[in-house]
Parts: C-alpha cells; structure tokens; sequence
C-alpha cells in the first residue's frame, strides 16, 4: 500500500483504482475509495482540477510506472464518457472500466459498437448521489453513502466485471441496484431529469423579480429550487444524452399545465368559482400528492442518514458561533449544516443535521438554554 493511504475497514475493492475526471464525482470517489484504504490514481483533462483532485487528498495523479489499475473508473462529462472508457480499456488491458455518467444508453451503444472484445470488461454505472455543484472543491467522502448506485451490465460484460464495480457501490457505502441501459435512462428521465428542467424553469421566473418579492421568498422557493444552481453545461449534456424520455416526460407536464392554464383563465375571467376551474387545479395538487408520497424515505421509507434541529438565531454578532458551542457543549456533533435567511429580517434559521438519536436531547438542552427551536 503506498504512503498517505490511511487505515480503513475491510473492504472488496483492492485497487489501485484509476479515477479519470477528477470533479465532484470522481474526486468523491477518490476520498472514499482513500478512506477505505484503497490506493486512487487519478488523471483529468485539466490540470488544474487534477491538481486541486490531488490536493483535497483524493488520490495520486497517475505516473508512468504506477502498477496496473484493477479499475479505471471514468468521471467525465457524458459526451466524452464513451471515448473516454474506449481509451481506458485499450490502456489498461485487464482492468474493469465503468464509469459514472447520468445517462447510459448512448454510452452502451458506442462501447458495444467500438470495443470489440474488450467490451467484456467494460460495465456502465450512475450513482445516484450529486450535488449541484462541479469540481473537486465540493468533494465530499460521505457523498454516495446510504444512495442508490445503479450498475448497468452490457450484453457482453463479464460475470466477475460486474461484481467489482457492484463491490465498488458497496465499498463506498451505496447500494448497488442492476438495470438494463434503457430502463435506467427512463428512470432517470422522471426522477433526475424532469426534476433539474422544474427547478431551472421556476428559477428561471425569478431573473427579473422585484426585489421587494425576491424578499419574501420562503421555504418553498428554497426546496424547489436547490438544484437550479446546476452546471448548464455538464446538464446541457445529460439532457440531449437522455432526449426521447425527457421530452416525452415534459410533453405529459405539458398536459397539466395547459390543464391548469385552462382553470385559471376560467377563474381570471368568470370569477374562481366559475363552473371548471377548482376541479383541475385540485387534481392537479391531490396527483402531486400521490406523487411525493411514494419517494422513498420522504414519507417513512428508507432512513435518512440524519436528524434535523432548527433553531431560530439572532442576526447579531456572536449567535452563531454561541450557538455551535452550546450544541458541542451538549456533547453533540453537527454532520451538516444550512442556513437560511431571509433579506431584512432579524433571525435567521440553522438546520443543524446530528444523528437522528440526539434530535430530542439536543432539542431539549437548547430549549432549555433558551434558544427558540423551531418545529418543522
Ligand atoms: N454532479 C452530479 O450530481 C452527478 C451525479 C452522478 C453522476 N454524475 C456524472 O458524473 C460525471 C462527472 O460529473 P461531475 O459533476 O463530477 O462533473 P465535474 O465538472 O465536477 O467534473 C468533470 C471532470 O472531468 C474532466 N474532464 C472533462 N473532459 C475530460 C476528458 N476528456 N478526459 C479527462 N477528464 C475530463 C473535467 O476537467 C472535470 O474535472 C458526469 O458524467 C455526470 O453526468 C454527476
Ligand atoms: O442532489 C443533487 O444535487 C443532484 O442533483 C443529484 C442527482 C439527482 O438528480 O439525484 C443529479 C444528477 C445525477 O446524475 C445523480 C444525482
């Protein structure tokens, strides 16, 4: 094992494992793979996100004379994924290649049509774990745990390729769910796709606002529109990657929106009980209600990885950092932290995530202590 690996639990994936696109996912991988104990040899078309990949401590960049990779896994954007694994596979002549790309059919194809028989050790995968944020950076080790890692087998993949990159998810604390090329992509398209294209056309509405009503905005605003600060170009990519099932999707939203236009124009001009204008825009919030109800782990399906504690704080010198000490005076840690604040207002709120089982103590001793801590 080379230097600077640290000591880790035991783990499938024994390396070296060659990350090539060192942004957010491949340096993610990088810092899990490391943390595991698994040595990471890493290569960009950038050299400067190699550099930055190398120094968040994401893996070593690869050098003539380095031993042969077990895995290449490719990082890239999808439109240069295929050529990308095409060139590893030729590179490294027995490692298993996947890589990470949003959309996988395109890929699929390409490999199958160019990599003659070295498409055997060639396995297509997406975890489903991101942010909306690129590059090395934003990196974060714990980014695939507890996420659903999908890993799509060609025709000609070898048995034992796709248990490696199956051990691969599970190393790194994912879940590894097999589906075929297309069935992914659909998937995907709903789930992933239509959700970016919702978030940019609310957000999109909000260029020209006043700012009297950006300052209102709340919650709602907030959790729709998180991912619409997204790479344009990394999802330009991925959208025409994954055309027929998006536009199929966004011609059924199409539907329900003329529906719901229909209603209120009936009720802007006859009045909002006009005869035809409640009903649709009813249907339309109870289907989303069915909708939202069967995302897993929303409405008590899978566990989340942690609990929330929302405390209201003075925006005064000193709160924050008061409040940070208090918490750790109360023997707790913070996993993760967002802060929310609207312009003009005195508080702001801090949604402390800790482990679920120190919600209810920590909620109490800051009560008690005096802070105001907000049910949500
Ligand atoms: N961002 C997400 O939330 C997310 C989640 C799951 C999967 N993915 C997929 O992972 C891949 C990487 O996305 P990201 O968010 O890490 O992007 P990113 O922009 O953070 O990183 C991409 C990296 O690839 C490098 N690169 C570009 N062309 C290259 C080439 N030809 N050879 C070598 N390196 C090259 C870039 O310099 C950059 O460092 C994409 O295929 C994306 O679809 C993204
Ligand atoms: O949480 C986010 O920021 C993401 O956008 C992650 C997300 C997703 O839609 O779930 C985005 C694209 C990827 O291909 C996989 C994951």
């Amino acid at each position: 094992m080379p230097e600077n690996v640290p000591a880790a639990h035991p783990v499938a994936t024994t390396g070296p494992v060659k990350v090539v696109g060192t942004g957010l996912l491949g340096a993610s991988l990088g810092l899990a793979l490391r943390a595991a104990g698994v040595p990471v040899q890493l290569a960009d078309a950038s050299p400067t996100a190699l550099a930055l990949a190398r120094d968040v401590g994401a893996g070593t960049p690869a050098a003539d004379g380095d031993p042969q990779p077990a895995m290449v896994v490719v990082a890239t954007p999808p439109d240069v994924a295929a050529e990308t694994v095409l060139a590893e596979l030729a590179r490294h002549p027995v490692a298993v290649v996947t890589d990470v790309a949003s959309v996988k059919a395109v890929i699929a194809e390409e490999v199958a049509r160019h990599a003659g028989a070295h498409a055997a050790r060639y396995v297509g995968s997406h975890p489903m774990a991101g942010r909306e944020r690129s590059g090395a950076a934003a990196a974060d080790a714990d980014l695939f745990v507890g996420r659903p890692w999908v890993v799509v087998p060609g025709p000609e993949s070898l048995p034992e390729a796709v248990l490696a990159v199956r051990s691969l998810a599970a190393d790194v604390g994912a879940t590894a769910v097999t589906l075929g090329a297309q069935d992914h992509d659909d998937a995907v398209a709903l789930v992933s796709h239509l959700p970016q294209l919702a978030a940019s056309f609310v957000a999109a509405r909000l260029r020209e606002a006043p700012e009297p009503a950006l300052g209102l905005a709340g919650q709602g605003l907030r959790d729709v529109t998180r991912i619409a600060a997204s790479d344009p170009q990394l999802w330009a990519t991925i959208l025409v990657g994954n055309a027929a099932p998006v536009a199929r999707a966004l011609r059924e939203v199409r539907d329900d929106l003329d529906a719901v236009v229909a209603a209120l124009d009936r009720a802007a001009q006859d009045g909002p009980l006009a005869p035809g204008s409640t009903g649709p825009l009813a249907r339309v919030v109870a289907a989303g209600n069915v909708g939202v109800g069967r995302i897993p782990g929303k409405h008590g399906g899978a566990p989340r990885r942690y609990g929330e504690v929302t405390v209201l704080v003075p925006d005064e010198p000193g709160e924050l950092g008061r409040l940070f000490s208090e918490v750790g005076e109360a023997g707790v840690n913070i996993e993760d932290l967002q802060l929310e604040h609207s312009a003009g207002q005195p508080v702001g709120l801090a949604v402390l995530s800790v482990l679920p089982s120190a919600v209810e103590p920590l909620e109490e001793e800051l009560d008690r202590r005096g802070w105001r801590v907000v049910a949500r």
